[in-house]
Formats: C-alpha cells, sequence, structure tokens
C-alpha cells in the first residue's frame, strides 16, 4: 500500500499563556498531515512538538517532513527515527486511522457507565471517561476552577513551582478548603522544585489528607523533581502517603522504559504526542501493567484524537485523563478536520 501526503505548519496563541515552572507558554507551533491511501481514505496526523520537554523541536520536524517524498511506504511510515518522537506519533496515527475506519470500542468502556461528567465534553468513544481541568498556575486557579466545576470537572491540575512556595502553600491552604468535598486536586511542578521543597509540598499535602475537615483528595504531586534527580523522587514516594507522577522523566518511550526497569511503580504521565510511536506504546502497556495517566501536549483536536484513542484503551480508567485542556484556544474539539485543515 501506498500512501499520498501533505502537511501544513500551523501556529496558534492559547487563550493565556500557559505560565509553568519553565515561564510562559503562549504559542503553540505544530504540522498537521494529511494521509490518502489508494481508495481514497483519509488519515489524520499532528506533529505537536515541545523542546522543553525532551522532543525535537519544530524545525528539525519541519526538515523531516520536507526531505521526505510524497508517496510514503508502509515501512516507510513505521520506521521514522526515534530522534523524532512527535513525528513517529503524527505519522503512525495518520496510518493507524486510516487502517482502523471502523473503531472498536474497548472492554472495559463498554463496561462502564459512571462518568460524572457533562457528555458534551466528551467524544463518543469516552463517554464513560473523565478528564482533569488545566487551572491556571497563582492565585488565578482560585477564580477558575468554578466553572469548570459547573461543566462537569471533578479533576483539577494546578501548576506549581511558578511563585515563591510560600505564597503557593498559601493559596493551596485556600483552593484546598474552597474545592468542593468531591473534587481531585493534582499539582504540577514540571520538574522545578528543589529536594527541600518537594519535601515540604509532600508534607503539605499529607497534612491536607489527614486533616478530616479538608475532604478534598490530593491525588498526587507530578513530577516534583528534575529528570536526573529520579533517586531522590523513588525516596520521596516511599516517605510520603501523597502519591508522584513522573512526567518529563517519562516523555518519550526509551525514557519511560528506563524509569520502569529502573522500578519506578508510581504513576506515569504518558503525552502520546511526544512519546512516540503509538504501536510501541501499545506494546509497553499491554506488557508491563503501569497505571498510566495521559496528557495533553495542548495540540489541536487532531491530535487530541488520536491521543484520546491511546488513552481509552492504555489509561487507568479510574483517573481523569489530562486532556481537560480545551478551555485553553478555541477549536480545540472540532471533530471536522478537513475544516480545521482548510483554516491551516
Ligand atoms: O496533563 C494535563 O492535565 C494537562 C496538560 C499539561 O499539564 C501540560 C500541557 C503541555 C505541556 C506540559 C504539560 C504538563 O503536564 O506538564
Ligand atoms: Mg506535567
Amino acid at each position: 500500500m501506498l500512501y499520498q501526503w501533505q502537511f501544513r505548519p500551523y501556529r496558534r496563541h492559547f487563550k493565556q499563556a500557559l505560565q509553568t515552572n519553565h515561564g510562559a507558554w503562549a504559542v503553540r507551533d505544530g504540522i498537521i498531515l494529511r494521509l490518502t491511501d489508494e481508495a481514497g481514505n483519509v488519515g489524520w496526523g499532528e506533529i505537536a512538538p515541545i523542546p522543553w520537554f525532551g522532543s525535537e523541536t519544530i524545525e528539525q520536524a519541519l526538515e523531516f517532513c520536507q526531505q521526505l517524498p510524497s508517496e510514503l511506504s508502509n515501512d516507510r511510515i513505521l520506521s521514522i527515527p526515534d530522534r523524532l518522537p512527535c513525528c513517529q506519533f503524527a505519522f503512525e496515527s495518520a496510518w493507524e486511522a486510516i487502517a482502523s475506519q471502523f473503531s472498536r470500542p474497548t472492554e472495559w468502556l463498554k463496561q462502564q457507565n459512571t462518568g460524572n461528567q457533562d457528555s458534551s465534553l466528551n467524544t463518543p468513544h469516552s463517554r464513560s471517561l473523565t478528564y482533569s481541568a488545566l487551572l491556571p498556575a497563582g492565585e488565578a486557579a482560585l477564580h477558575t476552577w468554578r466553572p469548570l466545576w459547573e461543566q462537569g470537572f471533578r479533576t483539577f491540575k494546578w501548576k506549581i513551582g511558578v511563585e515563591a512556595i510560600a505564597i503557593e502553600l498559601e493559596i493551596l491552604h485556600i483552593l484546598t478548603r474552597n474545592l468542593p468535598t468531591t473534587a481531585k486536586l493534582r499539582l504540577d511542578a514540571n520538574a522545578g522544585l528543589s529536594t527541600d521543597d518537594a519535601a515540604a509540598w509532600l508534607q503539605q499535602c499529607d497534612t491536607i489528607t489527614a486533616n478530616p475537615d479538608v475532604p478534598v483528595t490530593i491525588e498526587y504531586i507530578e513530577q516534583p523533581l528534575a529528570i536526573a534527580q529520579f533517586q531522590a523522587m523513588q525516596d520521596l514516594s516511599q516517605h510520603y502517603r501523597t502519591s508522584i507522577a513522573l512526567d518529563e522523566s517519562v516523555a518519550r518511550l526509551d525514557q519511560l522504559k528506563a524509569c520502569y526497569d529502573n522500578g519506578w511503580r508510581g504513576i506515569f504521565v504518558i503525552k502520546p504526542a511526544i512519546v512516540g510511536s503509538p504501536f510501541r506504546l501499545r506494546q509497553f502497556c499491554q506488557t508491563c501493567a503501569i497505571d498510566a495517566v495521559f496528557s495533553s501536549a495542548l495540540e489541536t483536536a487532531i491530535g487530541r484524537q488520536a491521543g484520546l484513542r491511546l488513552a481509552e484503551t492504555l489509561g487507568n480508567p479510574d483517573r481523569a485523563m489530562g486532556y481537560g485542556t480545551t478551555h485553553w484556544f478555541d477549536d480545540a474539539a472540532t471533530t471536522d478536520f478537513e475544516q480545521l485543515w482548510q483554516t491551516f
């Protein structure tokens, strides 16, 4: 089988910049792929790099696209080098979308029908799955969660390590007392804490969890320390009751495997758009039963749909998916990809 393909680079501004420990991120640059087989079936893919997360850059991805022939074989699509994980994800997703035009609900999707979410937030395939809403960093979180709660979100993620720890701990105090009792809260440090500050955060979270007057659940702290501090994160995970999730540490599939081989049995955050080959990700997750939370790379609806397909089958169904990000930009949940393509 041979495929014709086209690509279009795009640039979109977020409604507001995403503040993380790395600073402000305001513009998403990516590339949309349109793959067509000999019968005229179309598959879509998206290259959505985040270089500060360990992926290739947009320039490297563009260079790769420009040197590819306009006709691609299966082999060509399945042999994209590991140094281009976002390209692997995009080409394989588009290829797979054609191969599985008539998609299949997964086992546990059939069993579950207990989502507590407004169904308009969900894709048809994931009616029962829940989403975690991404809150802005700092004080803005205090007035942002409520409209999201009203839309049906029950899990929230708040970026930490952006302002001074004393200020953020004070905001945490207010946030955990304001949130409804059935809410869950995730804290994401984006690898930006010192070991002392990470310990202080975990201690504070343990204290909140132990306080019966604050029934909010703190689900985990995401990537408290730098990637190089793997052992320190292992040690912290033994010393505190609050769970730790690895994110930056497991950005690419080789990193994910290495952390698993080195004994990590906590939570793994997987960003499909960054991780690389969906085929090999599936193989890994089906062999090693990991506690996986799938998460958005703030891609368009095209990468989002491909990511959600993996999340539905490979993610831990007891945890909300990190795809409650559609309020960060326009058009984030459209299903008319032809029309979206025309805008690029
Ligand atoms: O995981 C989520 O809930 C939302 C996505 C998210 O937080 C994110 C989005 C883009 C880049 C990095 C991150 C992150 O998890 O650190
Ligand atoms: Mg994260």
